[in-house]
């Protein structure tokens, strides 16, 4: 069997996390998580746990730990035989030591993006909740203006994009997101990217993870031979 391949993706609330995943899951047949896909699930779904987060995803703060951490191990645990990129978790250092004690990353991607480019971006996303697409006013617009452009349902704004609940992710990511980073650094694990526009980063990472995954970008990780 070829070998897995784990990887997180890290950065401050509309860095490009979700954006950059897809192509990367797309280009390299990864399986793609995302944390605050689950917690949207599970509040949108009013499940036990949904019920429990939502105070803390409208207020703009993290969910406890115990909690995500409960919800996103069991979706890894589900994936033992598969290649992952995991978005959004771990934010804290007790969720990057509770994902150390189920495995081992290969690699963390960290997304260095002015605060202003921040701001501009969220306050102009605009997402399908159904399936999680995301599309931005000026960079990827819909077809038609608020809809859809599969199903033709309407786009919605998330809570916690609107502009008193950003600034309060955006300052609690840098206090929490050191320690993880820097765990990483000294794993020697991690790779940072700086920059403004998604376009310009995305062949940097493109170009690491064909190294790293010794393939080219369009082939998928399960057909490569062993
Ligand atoms: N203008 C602009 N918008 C972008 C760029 N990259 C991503 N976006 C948009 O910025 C918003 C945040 O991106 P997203 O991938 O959801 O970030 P995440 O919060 O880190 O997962 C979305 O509306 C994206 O469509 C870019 O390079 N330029
Ligand atoms: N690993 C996590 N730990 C705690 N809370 C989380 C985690 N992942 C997601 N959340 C909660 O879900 C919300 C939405 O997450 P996410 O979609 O990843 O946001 P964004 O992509 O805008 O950074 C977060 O603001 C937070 O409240």
């Amino acid at each position: 069997m070829a070998k897995l391949f784990r990887a997180a993706i890290m950065g401050p609330p509309g860095s490009g996390k979700g954006t950059i995943s897809e192509r990367i899951a797309h280009s390299f047949g990864l399986q793609y998580l995302s944390s605050g896909r689950f917690i949207r699930e599970g509040i949108a779904a009013k499940t036990e746990a949904g019920l429990l987060v939502r105070s803390y995803v409208e207020r703009g703060m993290l969910v406890p730990d115990p909690v995500v951490i409960r919800l996103v191990l069991p979706k890894l645990e589900q994936l033992s035989n598969h290649s992952w990129l995991l978005d959004g978790f771990p934010r804290t250092l007790a969720q990057a030591q509770a994902l150390n004690n189920l495995c081992q990353l290969d690699l963390v991607i960290s997304l260095n993006i002015p605060y202003e480019t921040l701001r501009e971006r969220l306050s102009d996303r605009w997402i399908h909740p159904s399936s999680g697409r995301v599309y931005n006013m000026s960079f990827n617009p819909p077809q038609v203006q608020g809809k859809d452009d599969v199903t033709g349902e309407p786009l919605i704004q998330h809570d916690d994009d609107k502009p008193e609940a950003l600034m309060a992710r955006l300052r609690h990511y840098k206090d929490v997101a050191k320690p993880v980073i820097d765990l990483y650094k000294s794993q020697g694990i991690l790779h940072s990217f700086s920059g403004t526009e998604t376009d310009r980063i995305w062949p940097y990472i493109n170009s690491l993870l064909s190294a790293k995954l010794h393939t080219q970008p369009s082939d998928s990780r399960q057909t490569q031979t062993p």
